[in-house]
């Protein structure tokens, strides 16, 4: 029985990285016990407030931050964390070399229908000198990331977690109170007929996206000439989990509902913690037009457009976007 300590050293982690994902870990299973209660615990719900985004904070929104907060602000290592759900960065400790990025609780319009959510987390290192609460510190590009992994609480807690030597799946053992190694070396396959989108937003979408999924949609008879299925759990580190078992392609594309937004998803705590592992899975990450990890970004809650999963289907939809 592996843990995930054991694998980090295997890989050659430093004792700080290892430190690091860590204390998330812990952070992660005492989310993973609170979801559990649910109700028992009274922590279903909203709260009367909103995140610096605008959208309505469901209490374990908050309750997921502070956890996480309070225990990377005690790791020596962590100079600073950015959060979906704080308005600035957060000063931890400024002699720490790692800046850590999260949303503390994906998918949490889940939450109170009982089904999957998760935590995503990505870590980049402190480049020079400076308090962890200078926002300038953690506008690097997804490739700066040295390590990424999310936390799906689903029927079992699942980590998933790669440091740039590939993706492994670690299972929450509950008795033990650990992350147990399940599955090395994960590799999504290249092509795949399952494809998952909020179909409801389609009159909202730019032409190259609405002729995919049309085409998506023709089946055998169509230019794509095979029969797709579709799903969509509304909770991305579900659908990304999805993708890493069995392939598939996620899209969350810019829509005109709200035009001045890039999209839904947010770079630094969605868009490039998935793009390092999906990439390090074998998998394509892009926003259609460029690759997520590419993008340098110009403020933490940036969104952007997400178009990932098996290799083939993601370069299908890309060249949709080159012709336009
Ligand atoms: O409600 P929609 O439009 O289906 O959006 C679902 C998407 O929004 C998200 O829930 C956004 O994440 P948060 O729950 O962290 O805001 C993704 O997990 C999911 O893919
Ligand atoms: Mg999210
Ligand atoms: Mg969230």
């Amino acid at each position: 029985m592996l843990r995930v300590d054991e694998i980090l050293r295997r890989d050659g982690a430093s004792d700080e990285l290892r430190s690091v994902i860590n204390h998330i870990l812990v952070g992660c299973k005492e989310i993973a016990h609170k979801l559990s209660q649910g109700e028992l615990a009274g922590i279903l719900g909203s709260t009367e407030t909103e995140n610096v985004q605008g959208e309505t904070q469901k209490k374990l929104d908050v309750i997921s931050n502070d956890v996480l907060k309070h225990i990377l602000k005690q790791d020596p290592n962590v100079r600073g964390i950015a959060s979906e759900e704080e308005d600035n960065t957060v000063a931890a400790n400024d002699d720490g070399k790692y800046l850590v990025t999260f949303d503390p609780l994906d998918g949490s319009s889940n939450i109170d229908v009982n089904l999957s959510v998760g935590t995503i987390f990505s870590i980049l290192e402190a480049q020079g000198e400076g308090s962890g609460d200078n926002m300038e510190l953690f506008l690097q590009s997804g490739r700066n990331q040295v390590a990424a992994g999310y936390v799906l609480y689903g029927p079992s807690a699942i980590l998933v977690l790669t440091t740039g030597k590939g993706v492994n799946f670690f299972t929450l053992d509950r008795h033990i109170g650990e992350f147990v190694l399940t599955k090395e070396k994960v590799c999504i396959p290249e092509d795949t007929k399952e494809f998952a989108i909020n179909m409801s937003n389609q009159r909202f979408w730019e032409k190259p996206m609405q002729d995919y999924i049309s085409h998506c949609l023709q089946g055998e008879e169509g230019p794509l000439g095979k029969r797709y299925n579709m799903r969509w759990v509304a909770s991305m580190v579900a659908e990304v989990h999805r993708i890493l078992v069995r392939g598939g392609i996620f899209m969350y594309p810019w829509d005109s509902r709200d035009p001045g937004k890039a999209g839904k998803l947010r770079l630094m705590y969605e868009g490039n913690p998935m793009s390092f592992i999906v990439e390090q899975a074998c998998g394509r990450s892009t926003t259609g037009r460029e690759d997520i990890m590419d993008i340098q970004p110009t403020e933490i809650h940036q969104r952007v457009p997400v178009v990932l999963g098996s290799k083939n289907e993601v370069e299908t939809v890309m060249r949709y976007h080159q012709e336009g």
